[in-house]
This record gives C-alpha cells, sequence and structure tokens, in this order.
C-alpha cells in the first residue's frame, strides 16, 4: 500500500531523498532509499521504525571516512598467456571450457611459458580448478584493494567486530616481498644504469688517486724499475688497481642481487673504464627473474588463496553492507535531533517541528484532528478534534512554511524515519495532497486547473490530508468563500483532514461551525515597521493581518486628528 502524493506532495519527497543522497559518499548506496517509499502500511512503517531504531545508533561518528575508500573489488576472468596446462585428452575438453590459459596434450618446451601446469606429472600438479590453475585471478585483485580491505576492517572495528578482511589482510602479507621485487624487476634498466653511474664514479675517483700516488716517491722507483727494464714489477702495481677495480664490480653486483634476490654477473670485466653494463645479459636478467617471479607469485597466491577462498562470500557480504552502512551514514546524519514519531488514529499532532529547509527555524507545534492527550503546546486548550482548520495570519508569517512542513513530517514518517519535531503523533494515511498557491495567475485557466484539481482530490474515501495554500488569490473573494465552504463541508463529511491558509478566516468561520480558524500574527513591530512575527499559529484565532498591524502602530504613534482616523480605520478590523 503506497502512500499517494500529488505531484507537490512529491516534489518535496524528492528534496527529502536528495537530501539523503548528498549525504551518502558511495554513488550506489542510495539506491537504497528505493526500500523506503513512503507506504500507508502502518506494520510496515513500524517495522522500518524498528530497522533504523536499531541500526542508526551502531553508526559511530568518523566511519564515513573509510566507507568513502572502500572501493568494488573485481575479480574478472581473464585469459593467461604466461601458462600452459598440460593434461590427459580425456580432460582437454572440459579444461578449455574455463578459458584461463593454453591447454596441451603434448609434453611443452618448459621456454615457452614461465609456468607449467599439468595433472599428468609434466609441470607443477594441479587440480582442474580455476582457483589452482589461476589462484593470482583471486590474489591480485585484493592485494591491490588492500586499502579497501583496510578501510574494511576499520569499519568492523567501529562496528565492534572483526571483518574477514583483517584477516585476508593477514594472509596476503607473505606476497609483499614478491610484489616488491616485481616493482624493482619493472625498473631494472634504471637500477641498472644507476649501479653503473656509481661504479665508474668510484673508478674514476680510485684512478685519480692513483695517478696521484705515481707523483710521489712511487715515481722515482717507478722510473728506476723502468730504466732496469724490470716490466714484472710495474705490471704488478697495475694489477693492483685492475684488482680493485675488479673488488668494486663484484661489490656492485653483489648490491645489485640482493635487492633482486639472484645472482647477477652484469658488468663486463674486459673493459677497465668506464665499465659497462652488457646489454644482452641485462635482459637475460629480466627474463630469468621475470619468470621466477610469475612461478614465486603463483606458487604463493595458491597457498594464500587456500586460506582465504572460504572468506569471500563473507567478504563480498560485507562489501555490500558497506552501502547500507553508507546509507545508514547518511541518514543519521540528516535526521539529527529528530524523533520517532508515535502512530496515532487522529490526524497530524507534533511538537517543536523544525522546517527542513529553513535555517535555524523557530519550532512550531500544530495539531489536525484529535489532540493527543500529551499534546501540550500553549493554547492548545483551544483545540477540539477539528479536522478542518483554517489558517489566516499576516504576510510572511510562515503559513505556507507550516504547509510544507507539515507535508515533510508526513512523508519522513511515511517513509518510516524520523521526523523533524521534539515528538509527533501521526495517523498513517492513504493520500498527502499539498496544493501551493498559484503565484498573481488570475483568469479562468489556473482557476479551473485548481478547482479540478481540488475536486479530484475530494474524490473517493480513505485517509487523506489536504493542504491548500490561499486559493482565493485566483479567484474574487466573494466566490472564494463560496467554493472553498462547500468544498471544506465535503472534506469535513469525509473525515478527511484539511489545512488551508486564507485570509477570509472571519466569513469562513461563519459557513464552517466545525472548523478551527488559527492565526499566526506578529509579536508587533520593529522600528523599520518590520513585522516582528511569532511563527507559532494561535489555536482558534484569527490572526491580525499586516495592514492592521500598521494602523494599529500608527495610531499609537501619531496625535491630534490622524491619530483619531487611525483609530476608526482600527475598529473596522475589530467588529
Ligand atoms: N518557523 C519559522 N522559523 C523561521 N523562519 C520562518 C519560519 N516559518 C517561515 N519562516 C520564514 O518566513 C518567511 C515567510 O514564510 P512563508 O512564505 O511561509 O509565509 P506566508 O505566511 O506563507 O507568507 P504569504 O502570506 O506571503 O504567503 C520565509 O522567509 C520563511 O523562511
Amino acid at each position: 500500500m503506497k502512500l499517494k502524493l500529488n505531484s507537490e506532495a512529491r516534489a518535496i519527497l524528492r528534496a527529502i531523498k536528495e537530501e539523503i543522497r548528498r549525504r551518502t559518499v558511495l554513488p550506489e548506496s542510495s539506491t537504497l532509499l528505493e526500500k523506503f517509499e513512503p507506504t500507508s502500511d502502518p506494520e510496515e512503517i513500524l517495522r522500518r521504525q524498528e530497522y533504523f531504531r536499531e541500526k542508526l545508533p551502531l553508526i559511530k561518528e568518523g566511519i564515513g571516512e573509510y566507507i568513502a575508500r572502500v572501493k568494488p573489488i573485481r575479480f574478472r576472468r581473464e585469459y593467461l598467456h604466461d601458462r600452459v596446462l598440460v593434461v590427459d585428452a580425456s580432460e582437454l575438453e572440459s579444461v578449455e571450457g574455463l578459458g584461463l590459459c593454453e591447454v596441451t596434450t603434448e609434453p611443452v618446451e618448459s621456454d615457452e611459458y614461465h609456468i607449467v601446469l599439468s595433472t599428468v606429472g609434466y609441470g607443477i600438479d594441479v587440480e582442474l580448478l580455476p582457483s589452482q590453475i589461476a589462484p593470482e585471478l583471486y590474489v591480485l585483485p585484493l592485494w591491490e584493494n588492500r586499502e579497501t580491505l583496510e578501510a574494511l576492517a576499520r569499519i568492523g572495528e567501529s562496528l565492534g567486530r572483526e571483518s574477514v578482511a583483517r584477516e585476508i589482510l593477514r594472509e596476503l602479507a607473505p606476497l609483499k616481498e614478491v610484489m616488491e621485487r616485481r616493482r624493482v624487476l619493472e625498473s631494472l634498466d634504471e637500477l641498472v644504469a644507476e649501479k653503473e653511474k656509481e661504479l665508474n664514479e668510484k673508478i674514476s675517483k680510485k684512478l685519480e688517486s692513483f695517478s696521484l700516488t705515481l707523483t710521489g716517491k712511487d715515481l722515482v722507483s717507478f722510473l728506476s724499475e723502468l730504466r732496469a727494464g724490470n716490466y714484472e714489477a710495474i705490471f704488478r702495481h697495475f694489477g693492483e688497481i685492475e684488482g680493485e677495480i675488479l673488488e668494486l664490480i663484484n661489490e656492485a653486483e653483489e648490491g645489485l642481487a640482493k635487492r633482486l634476490g639472484i645472482t647477477v654477473e652484469l658488468f663486463s670485466r674486459e673493459e677497465v673504464y668506464p665499465i659497462r653494463a652488457l646489454p644482452e645479459r641485462i635482459e637475460a636478467l629480466y627474463r630469468e627473474l621475470e619468470r621466477e617471479l610469475k612461478v614465486e607469485l603463483y606458487l604463493r597466491s595458491r597457498k594464500i588463496l587456500e586460506r582465504i577462498a572460504p572468506l569471500l562470500p563473507e567478504l563480498r557480504k560485507e562489501l555490500e553492507s558497506v552501502k547500507e552502512l553508507d546509507f545508514l551514514r547518511a541518514v543519521k546524519d540528516f535526521t539529527k535531533g529528530f524523533s520517532f514519531p508515535e502512530l496515532w488514529r487522529g490526524g497530524v499532532a507534533f511538537i517543536g517541528g523544525r522546517h527542513l529547509f529553513i535555517e535555524n527555524p523557530q519550532p512550531v507545534s500544530y495539531v489536525v484532528g484529535a489532540k493527543p492527550p500529551a499534546f501540550n503546546a500553549p493554547g492548545s486548550e483551544n483545540v477540539s478534534g477539528e479536522g478542518v482548520v483554517i489558517l489566516t495570519g499576516a504576510n510572511s508569517g510562515g503559513k505556507t512554511s507550516l504547509l510544507e512542513l507539515i507535508t515533510q513530517i508526513e512523508v519522513l514518517f511515511h517513509m518510516g524515519f524520523p521526523v523533524p519535531a521534539e515528538r509527533a503523533w501521526l495517523e498513517p494515511l492513504d493520500e498527502v495532497f499539498f496544493f501551493r498557491r498559484k503565484r498573481s495567475v488570475y483568469g479562468a485557466g489556473a482557476f479551473e486547473t485548481a478547482l479540478r484539481s481540488f475536486v479530484r482530490a475530494l474524490r473517493g474515501s480513505g485517509k487523506k490530508l489536504i493542504l491548500i495554500d490561499e486559493f482565493e488569490a485566483i479567484t474574487e473573494p466573494g466566490a472564494a468563500v463560496k467554493i472553498i465552504g462547500e468544498l471544506l463541508k465535503i472534506a469535513h463529511e469525509k473525515g478527511f483532514y484539511v489545512v488551508i491558509v486564507s485570509h477570509l478566516g472571519e466569513d469562513l468561520k461563519k459557513e464552517l461551525p466545525f472548523a478551527r480558524v488559527d492565526g499566526i500574527e506578529a509579536k508587533g513591530l520593529d522600528e523599520q515597521l518590520n513585522l516582528v512575527v511569532d511563527r507559532q499559529p494561535r489555536f482558534g484565532r484569527i490572526g491580525r493581518s499586516t495592514p492592521e498591524l500598521i494602523v494599529e502602530r500608527l495610531a499609537r504613534k501619531r496625535g491630534g486628528v490622524e491619530r483619531e482616523i487611525f483609530e476608526k480605520i482600527l475598529r473596522a478590523f475589530r467588529p
């Protein structure tokens, strides 16, 4: 049973949804709003209230930051070109269906592929399961989404439970080393170039200091050796430096080996200076490392997956529930200070209602229909269960805003949400109509349209709330009294709840003894003749209008003949 809303009431529903939507941080969370379409079913309203009562308190401050860091984790089926699977002919068909990698029944040259898997003993033993053939397809997306896992773990903590994401993160830890080596591999060229430069700088320094030592005492003995034809000694001298250079080369290669986790022989020993890393050796090193890392990654992934595979369904659930948490967080933020309305069989009543879209609104209490025993707004003794109310009062007093507030409260109530009021008593309705004032459109067209929609609202039966903002603006006051009078009689007979804004309170009251007339009034005028309005309507009292207040003020301020005239005018307002 959906609550029916006319187009202007629906616009308020849309505005409310937008408020919640803009508070969510994930793109899909607001789809949950679909589950909270306004309903007329009291049971369903209570169920939703129960849900929010239970869930909203669980949402802790700061959880939004983690929610924002949760990205979807996508596991994609990919064809892996780096491996081959050697199987028995009988298995061929079913395994090709998996579409994960090359499959053959013949033994293969191991150079062709980095990884050779087999069910028949030609490579790494596997069963024909995606998790054994291509475990990286599961493990790598998780590794790449560590931030999401970490955020999930934090969200779990904030909810007081351990997320499976924490466990998955722990299991993924052994991948770190392989992934680091992969990174190093990717920058192998730069790394080698850097080492090469460093090495040549060291050698060049050595050579400089070597030439320096020759200029000293050494030079004399060097020359005498030369004169004596003792070349052996001279070569020994050079040999010494050569040994030192070789040592530097070894050192550089050892440094690289440490980072790459593999023995390395890259630099040519033929030339002395500058030393060059041989491109074909770099290439060979790259290939060797690549293969080793692929195999290593495969083996570790397989082992990790064995342990985390049972956790993945739960992870999926947790990821899904983040949307709900995001939604709840948005609702919690939007409904801060709101309260859950009580189900009530007598119309609409609330204490301290706060308009959603007015900044720092003056809280307003209001009642249409039966008055709840605890409804204690000032002046409520003048309320005696009227279902039809005529709302009168000063221009810009807040009449339209009050109709909006009533609609907001009704819409939120029927969505199962808390409402912006200290306390509220609300009856589940079948239909809510909100007719805004049609601004200064005179003429038969607008009048006809408005009249037709009112009559449509009055058709049929059921629980209805009809809010009408100043209908007389589009017709003549005399005619308006007759029309409104008849419409409200019908509404009264059918037991519909109506609030109608009108300046014709006086005349309508005469026609409609069953209706209550409320008034929003100015507390007075400030120095600039501006109204100081009390937004709280007075129950059962016609509101004085702006012109009346201005006349009153002038009557009080002026003296002599003028004052007499002003007082005369003022008396005309108060028959
Ligand atoms: N409860 C409130 N607290 C604070 N400001 C309010 C409140 N209600 C209305 N206002 C402000 O008063 C101004 C006039 O409100 P509104 O348009 O509802 O008055 P109105 O009585 O319908 O006026 P009119 O007679 O011109 O139709 C608006 O700027 C609105 O933001």
